[in-house]
């Protein structure tokens, strides 16, 4: 069977003042229904620009985005999306925010049992009582926490995620990827995150894709068979200080500042 989402042999660059400037090179990336993959990379390799093509919203100047057996050809009603910083409409209450893409995605879905599913989810992050606040009245991490809710809520077909986590504080961080774990568990999704934190790439994915330099190749993949949900405590674990160490080796290669010294 076909893997929801594939990207297959995608080249693109951007026409600036300056002439093209290519930022993705034959890239050939599949992700397996309800696996989560990681994209790690260096700075401006790539990386949103290949979250912007799975979503539908660029076309590449050549090969083919697929996702659930169809071609992408432009933007996907059907794709979650969650960014560093949510964007939260502050005239709407987190309950109406969430509710957010039943109504573009769904709209004949009945007010009500629009209500009880994102009032499910924001129980499910530990939201409840909140769901009646203005986005300014949340932290961080728990405005993060709505903003997942309003990835999912639609039961997308795949969510994607580009540095979710990277703006809050570390505990806060540790606390949502293990949310992850617990939302996969409840609410199986097929998921594609973008991070430069390796270790969040270690404790979330199922498969690691190490992006080259500008114009991006896929340079390194690694497997993580772990079964989810994991503990947090599996970071401190021989087999995730191992895999941590080859990741960095690979980022810095990547980075052209490898001197074949680890
Ligand atoms: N619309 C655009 N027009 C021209 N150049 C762009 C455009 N969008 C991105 N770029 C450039 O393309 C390169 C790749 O950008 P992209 O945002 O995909 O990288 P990234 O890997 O996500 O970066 P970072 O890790 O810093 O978030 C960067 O050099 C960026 O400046």
């Amino acid at each position: 069977m076909a893997d929801l989402v594939e990207i297959k042999g995608v080249t693109h660059a951007y026409r600036t003042k300056a002439g093209p400037l290519p930022v993705l090179n034959d890239l050939t990336i599949s992700i397996p229904e309800g696996e989560f993959c990681a994209v790690v990379g260096p700075s401006g390799c790539g990386k949103s620009t290949l979250t912007r093509l799975i979503a539908g919203l660029m076309k590449p100047d050549s090969g083919e985005v697929w996702l659930h057996g169809e071609r992408v050809k432009s933007p996907r009603k059907t794709v979650g999306m969650a960014f560093q910083n949510p964007v939260m409409l502050e005239w709407r209450t987190i309950l109406e925010n969430v509710m957010l893409p039943l109504e573009i995605v769904a709209p004949s879905m009945p007010r009500a049992r629009r209500e009880e599913r994102a009032r499910q989810l924001l129980a499910l992050v530990g939201l409840s009582g909140f769901e009646g606040k203005r986005p300014s009245q949340l932290s961080g991490g728990m405005r993060q926490r709505a903003s997942l809710c309003r990835a999912i809520v639609h039961k997308p077909e795949v969510l994607i995620m580009d540095e979710p986590f990277g703006a809050l504080d570390a505990f806060t961080r540790e606390d949502l990827w293990q949310l992850m774990h617990r939302l996969r568990a409840e609410e199986p999704f097929t998921a594609l995150l973008i991070t430069h934190d390796l270790r969040e790439s270690v404790y979330l994915a199922d498969e690691v894709i190490v992006l080259s330099d500008r114009p991006a190749r896929v340079q390194y993949r690694m497997r993580i068979d772990t079964p989810s949900p994991r503990p947090i405590e599996m970071l401190y674990e021989p087999d995730s200080v191992a895999r941590l160490a080859i990741l960095r080796e690979q980022i810095e290669i990547a980075q052209g500042r490898s001197g074949g010294a680890h």
